[in-house]
């Protein structure tokens, strides 16, 4: 292990630079270096790895990143106050570590992973590692968004299945891991699950943090599944997975309806029958691979019916709009189904 050397305490940098947390921005540090310690050892070995770390605030996250054998740490952070405080770790860090002013929404995080850390997509252990004890309202959207990228192996995934270590509001977290007929079984569960292993490694409590939230935080690691268990459109899947919870108590016929014009319920009926999913069963009882016959049913569907996507696509204004978001929308998935057939198509030949 590589140990930093002497530096002032977190709670001695907060107080030098007057770092105090912004409620309206969400801040809450993380101060207790066991659990730090406990979180970067629940993203794995980080050995000759690439990690970015999102939101490093003053730091304590990133001290125990240091401490592994990690060869570069590069941190994105959208509050200047923090800066100072990073550089002093900087310092320490034997060239290892970079910081970022940003805004991770805005940021494409394979602009600052170098190359020499990227992997094939089929290849065993990930060299890159996202963490992160980001703000509630940014790691959910965040989350989704990456999902997506993941699911293009576009942006830092277009480097190799990079694994997230991430913190979420406790009941976020439990719906992230949710298995089917679990209370928590929710869209989000499923959006997570088709792309990623995931797990809740621990939890830790809102008064570990200063200030303290008023809520419970679990810790979730997300390792990118080498195949997808559904092998459509990340747009689709959102699609079917919307329409499906919102009425996740009810048969799957009720959600499935809003999917097509009232005047042709015919189609609800195809796609059970298609699915070979029963009509019986609820949206939060399925699971991840009937999801996937589902929306496999849906994509027959409209590759024969696409005017069934105006539907869809009513709220466009325009007919104009909705024609155009419409061709869009195939387009891009048809390409996309593309990528998947040539890359089974490569793969089979290897
Ligand atoms: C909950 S605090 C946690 C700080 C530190 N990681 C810790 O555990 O003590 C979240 C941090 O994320 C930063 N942050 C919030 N939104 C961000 C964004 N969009 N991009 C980058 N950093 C962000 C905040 O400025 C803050 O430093």
């Amino acid at each position: 292990m590589i140990r930093l050397p002497p530096l002032p305490t977190i709670q001695e940098i907060i107080r030098i630079y007057g770092l105090s947390a912004r409620k309206k921005l969400s801040q809450n540090f993380l101060l207790d270096l066991n659990l730090t310690r406990k979180i970067i050892k629940s993203a794995g070995n980080l050995k000759n790895c690439c990690v970015v770390e999102v939101g490093p605030g003053p730091g304590g996250l990133t001290r125990s990143i240091l401490n592994t054998e990690v060869d570069k740490l590069i941190v994105v952070e959208k509050d200047a106050r923090f800066i100072p405080s990073l550089e002093i770790l900087a310092a320490a860090s034997q060239g290892r570590m970079k910081i970022i002013q940003g805004d991770i929404l805005n940021f494409d995080m394979a602009d600052v992973v170098p190359l020499e850390y990227a992997r094939q997509w089929q290849e065993n252990t990930p060299e890159i590692h996202v963490i992160g004890n980001l703000p509630f309202n940014v790691s959910t959207p965040l989350i989704i968004r990456w999902l997506d990228s993941i699911s293009k192996q576009c942006n830092l995934w277009s480097r190799g299945r990079a694994s997230m270590t991430l913190t979420f509001q406790k009941e976020v977290a439990e719906r992230i891991i949710a298995p089917p007929r679990s209370e928590y079984r929710c869209r989000l569960s499923v959006m997570c699950q088709y792309l990623c292993n995931v797990s809740l490694k621990f939890s830790i409590p809102g008064k570990a943090f200063v200030p303290p939230p008023k809520v419970d935080v679990g810790v979730v690691k997300f390792v990118p599944r080498r195949e997808p268990l559904i092998r459509q459109p990340f747009g689709l899947v959102e699609r079917i997975n919307r329409h499906l919870f919102h009425h996740p108590n009810k048969f799957c016929v009720k959600s499935l309806g809003t999917l097509f014009p009232p005047d042709r319920e015919d189609l609800i009926w195809t796609m059970i029958e298609l699915s070979g999913v029963g009509d019986k069963l609820r949206p939060f009882e399925l699971t991840n691979e009937q999801v996937q016959q589902l929306c496999n049913a849906y994509a027959t569907i409209i590759e024969q019916e696409p005017d069934i996507l105006t539907y869809e696509f009513r709220s466009q204004k325009s007919a104009k709009e909705r024609r155009q978001k419409i061709t869009r929308v195939l387009a891009l998935e048809q390409r996309l189904l593309a990528t998947n057939e040539r890359t089974d198509g490569e793969k089979m030949q290897r």
